[in-house]
Formats: structure tokens, sequence, C-alpha cells
């Protein structure tokens, strides 16, 4: 399996305002690889996400599997597409709905696809039993609201995994959870992608997960890639000055990094810019293109 994600751009307009999400985002992910794409809130990681499992077309480019071409801005994503992402969403609270029971939503991506009762149990039954919640006797007919917040994100991967897509997206999969689980369900869903085979692709704004998560790493600000690269190497050594003030802040909420600074948001100008403490006359005056050092890429006049 090979993923390639090709210049995909997306963007919002509303009544007075016009949002980039994404800009020419272009990546690879193989079989089984790992990759993190970290960035603050607004940095457009859902969007990719979402356009993925199909919730969101992009404006342009296109997306591949295996040299196909899936997803494009005049394709309606088919149920057979679709089967090969799978999204964990961020609030589990949220992404349950409360009148089902735990069976219910767990069935549910298999029921809409009109798959044999006998095999949809079956399948029901292996993704509880994945994701630690077993014996799923004792969890099939319970509703979200009688399960923890670490028991309901587990039905949100059982569900999301129940019919072994090729690339699991996990959106901010831990912000949701006590702390003290944190390391239980990235552990999960570690096991679950080296068992099926699957690639992760996990989008998050903490840093500090990261080497446990990614084998690669995509750094976005603004709705592009600013940096990406081999997670240990991004991790020793950041180039991007994005990069290295996230990787700073951790393990300060970010929140606490993000300065009030009004942004330059002019065309021809360096995202980063009005944020960066290395810039230069240069980062003013012209756009740095997503520039190949070694074996990474770094969207930066300084490095
Ligand atoms: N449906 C929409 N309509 C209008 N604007 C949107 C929509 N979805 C996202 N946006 C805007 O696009 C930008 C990127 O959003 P996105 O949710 O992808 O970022 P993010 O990095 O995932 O942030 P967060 O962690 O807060 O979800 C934001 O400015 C957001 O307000």
């Amino acid at each position: 399996m090979e993923l390639e994600v090709k210049s995909l751009t997306k963007v919002f307009k509303s009544r007075n305002k016009t949002i980039t999400a994404l800009k020419n985002v272009s990546f690879r992910l193989k079989e089984g690889e790992k990759l993190a794409i970290v960035g603050e809130s607004g940095s457009g990681k859902t969007t990719l996400g979402k356009i993925l499992v199909g919730l969101e077309k992009p404006d342009s480019g296109e997306v591949l599997l295996d040299g196909k071409v899936i997803i494009n801005p005049k394709k309606e994503i088919d149920l057979e597409s679709r089967r090969n992402f799978s999204m964990i969403f961020q609030d589990p609270y949220d992404s349950l709905n409360p009148t089902k029971t735990v069976f219910d939503i767990v069935a549910f991506p298999l029921r809409i696809r009109k798959v044999p009762d006998d095999i949809l149990r079956e399948a029901v039954y292996t993704s509880l039993n994945d994701v630690g919640l077993s014996p799923p006797d004792q969890f099939l007919l319970k509703y979200p609201t009688q399960l923890s917040g670490g028991q309901r994100q587990r039905v949100a991967i059982a569900r999301a995994i129940v019919y072994k897509p090729k690339v699991l997206i996990a959106d901010e999969p831990t912000t949701m959870i006590d702390a003290s689980l944190k390391a239980e369900v990235i552990k999960t869903m570690l096991d679950i992608a080296l068992k099926y085979k699957m690639s992760l692709i996990t989008i998050t704004h903490d840093f500090s997960i990261v080497p446990i998560i990614a084998d690669k790493v995509i750094v976005m600000y603004k709705g592009e890639i600013v940096e990406e690269g081999e997670a240990k190497d991004i991790i020793k050594n950041p180039r991007h000055p994005y990069t290295q003030a996230l990787i700073a802040a951790v393990p300060k909420l970010l929140g606490e990094f993000s300065l009030k600074i009004k942004e330059i948001e002019e065309d021809g100008v360096c995202p980063f810019y009005s944020r960066c403490p290395l810039r230069i006359d240069k980062c003013k005056r012209e756009e740095p293109p997503l520039q190949d050092i070694g074996n990474r890429k770094v969207k930066c006049f300084l490095v």
C-alpha cells in the first residue's frame, strides 16, 4: 500500500472571510508507516483528515492509493475508496451516539456496507477485544454514558477499525482523556496498527506524544507544511523556527506559547513572519519554498 497526497488545497469561504485551511499539501505514506501531523489549532490538520475520509472535498490536488486516484475535486469519494481510511475523532463524548449501544455503534460502519449479520457480529467481537474491551459481552449492551472516558475512546477506536482500514487517522486521540490513560490509548492504537499492518496518521498539537506515535513528522502552520522529516531527527534537531518553538513548548500548553501578535496575512510573506524569532528582512519580501535539505523538507530561508 502506498498513499500519495498531492498538492491538496482547501479554502473555506464565508460571507466576509476566506480561510485557506490547506495549501499545496503533499506527502507519501507506505504500509505500516506512522506519521504525526503536528501544528496548533487552526493549522489545517483536521481538514486534511476529513478530506482523506471523504467528509470534505479538496478544491484542488488529489489523493492516490497504489497509483490510483481516489480523491479529487471532481469526484465523490465512493464507499469502496472510503473503506481504506478511518478516522478517530477528538472527542469521544461527542462522536458516539448516546442513544445507541456499544454493539450498534461499532457495527455501524459494517451495517451501511450491508455486511451479513454473522460476519458483522464476529467483526464487532474482534474489534472490542483488539481495543481491550474484553470480554466484549460485558460491553455490548452498554450505552456511552455508562462508560468511562477511556472506555469511550476505545469504543471509538473499535468502530474505526471494524472494517480494517489501510490507514487509521487519529485526530487528537488523547486530548479529551485523562493524562493517566493517554499512554494506554496510544499503546492500543500502536498494537492495532502493527497487528493489521495499518498505517497510522496521528493529528496532534502535542509534540510530547510524537516520539511514541510516529516515525515521520509533518509540521503544519496555517495550512502549509513548514517542516517534514524523520521523527527522531526532527525532535533532536528541529530546523524550522516554528518547529523549534513547538518543541521548546513541550511540556507546556501550546496556548501559553501562542503569542498575541498581529499577524501579517499578505501573499509573498513567510506565513510565520510575525511570530518568527529568527526572521530576516527577506522573509517579509519573499515566501520561502519548501526546500529539500538532506532527508528533510523545510520551508525557511534560514536552514
Ligand atoms: N467547515 C468550515 N467552514 C469554515 N471554516 C472552516 C471549516 N472547517 C475548518 N475551517 C477553518 O479552517 C482552518 C483549519 O481548520 P482545521 O480544523 O483543519 O485546523 P486544525 O489544525 O485541525 O485545528 P483544531 O485542532 O482546532 O481542529 C481554521 O481556521 C478553521 O476555522
